[in-house]
């Protein structure tokens, strides 16, 4: 059931565009013309529509896709819980929430055989998957490609690959991902997530590390702009969906169901990632985040970090996200008499960050790529020590920041742990430390 022998991205045909009516098929005369639901749709195909909103929002936040498919996916036998693995699901209150600053290392290698799915291991989130508001955070390690077919009811999966290249097969079509690139499956569609090959001669990666969002709220759409303009943050055009591609395979096929925070299984006859045309706006996507257009101080100070965001989740109070997806990419600092590096803070909005490599500019050591911190509501934080020292010492000539790339979920209630990410061998234990050594400079006479 994995497909081709050799995994690359190389060659994989997309369309280009942020919350676009794409149509693509398989198969020439697929797709009906003119009309959704046919007598008899073309090809002796099934018609679906797969709805990843209410049918009455607003024409501008509605999503729904329609999908011709060789068996409708009501075709399917009983699903049965099975168990959770590492996974969670909001409401958390598996520990009590920590006001602390936290600070992790990368997961450790994973044991032989572990897929995507039995990879993810859940840090912690906020809100309530059934009242569909709130986020969960998740990394993932695998070394091993998917048999199985996974599907999210409780939310949209933004993966944010850190190490190995997947390539993800959904009932859209593949899309392949890379570090430095982000992949969202929507709410509900299928999917399965194989390994990419490392190296040409077909050597897959020893193993697959990342992380995913877990939108339980609004789907991630591009934020306004306001006085930016009319371009830049993340271009809509560099969004790429895929073209219809589909299994015609006739045989066992584990499903597994993620619904109110529990994987039910069920055995298929067939393949569910059987669409061979499909036409909505409710569709999959990738984004390579080195094509974000960052925008930032000419002048003087260093402005919010909402200045990166790539995708923002908005909850019913405009201006407040469920989360934000903020991105720090390369790019120049500039600015005049200013401490350049993120200043010291506390934020209403919890922030939990991940880096995809290299370092990041408010920490010179410790936040190490795999690793990840949680800045919880209101918690005191901002350089460390050395970095603070450096910054306040440094010429201010033009400076590129360009040896990392780190990312911020963004979330406006507290993250709560899961008892497994509060309790982790791999949690360090002194983060603290990092701002210990900050001294008085204090001279009330000049
Ligand atoms: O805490 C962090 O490093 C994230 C962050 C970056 C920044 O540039 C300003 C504020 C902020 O929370
Ligand atoms: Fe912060």
């Amino acid at each position: 059931m994995t497909g081709d022998a050799r995994k690359t991205a190389e060659g994989l045909a997309y369309l280009s565009g942020f919350g676009n009516e794409h149509a693509s098929e398989a198969v020439p005369g697929a797709l009906p013309e003119g009309r959704n639901a046919p007598q008899r749709a073309p090809l002796g195909l099934y018609a679906e529509q797969l709805s990843g909103s209410a049918f009455t929002e607003p024409r501008a936040h509605n999503r729904r896709s329609w999908l011709y498919r060789i068996r409708p996916s009501a075709a399917h036998p009983a699903f049965t819980h099975t168990h959770n693995g590492w996974i969670r699901t909001a409401p958390f209150a598996e520990s009590v929430p920590d006001p602390n600053r936290l600070r992790w290392n990368p997961l450790p290698e994973p044991t032989d055989g572990t897929d995507f799915l039995a990879g993810l291991w859940t840090l912690g989130g906020n809100g309530d998957a059934a009242q569909r508001s709130g986020m969960a955070v998740h990394l993932y390690h695998a070394n091993a490609s998917m048999d199985r077919v996974f599907s999210d009811a409780d939310g949209e999966l933004l993966i944010v690959p850190e190490r190995g290249g997947l390539l993800l097969r959904t009932e859209f079509g593949l899309l392949g991902v890379e570090p430095g690139e982000v992949a969202l499956i929507p709410r509900g569609v299928r999917f399965r997530v194989e390994l990419l090959d490392a190296a040409p001669d077909g050597t897959a990666a020893p193993s697959a590390r990342g992380y995913v969002c877990e939108n339980y709220g609004a789907p991630f759409r591009l934020p306004d702009l306001g006085p930016i303009g009319a371009n830049g943050l993340a271009n809509a055009r560099d969004f790429r969906a895929p073209v219809a591609a589909y299994e015609d395979v006739e045989g066992p096929v584990e499903v597994v169901n993620k619904f109110c925070g529990n994987l039910w299984t069920a055995t298929y006859d067939h393949s569910p990632l059987d669409v061979v045309a499909w036409h909505g706006n409710h569709v999959p996507y990738v984004y390579d985040l080195r094509r974000f257009n960052v925008i930032g101080s000419i002048s003087y100070d260093h402005p919010d970090p909402s200045i990166f965001t790539v995708l923002t989740a908005p909850s019913d109070t405009p201006g407040l996200a469920g989360v934000d997806f903020v991105v720090f990419a390369p790019r120049w600092l500039v600015g005049e008499d200013t401490f350049r590096p993120p200043y010291f803070h506390r934020n209403v909005m919890s922030e939990y960050m991940g880096l995809i490599e290299g370092a990041y500019d408010a920490k010179a050591e410790g936040f190490v790529p795999g690793g990840g911190s949680l800045h919880n509501m209101m918690s005191a934080h901002g350089p460390d020590q050395e970095t603070f020292d450096r910054a306040s010492a440094a010429e201010l000539r033009p400076q590129k920041i360009d040896d990392g790339l780190a990312f911020m979920f963004e979330t406006r209630w507290p993250v709560t742990l899961t008892q497994h990410a509060a309790g982790a061998d791999h949690l360090q234990r002194h983060y603290d430390d990092v701002w210990r050594g900050l001294e008085r400079h204090f001279r009330p006479a000049p």
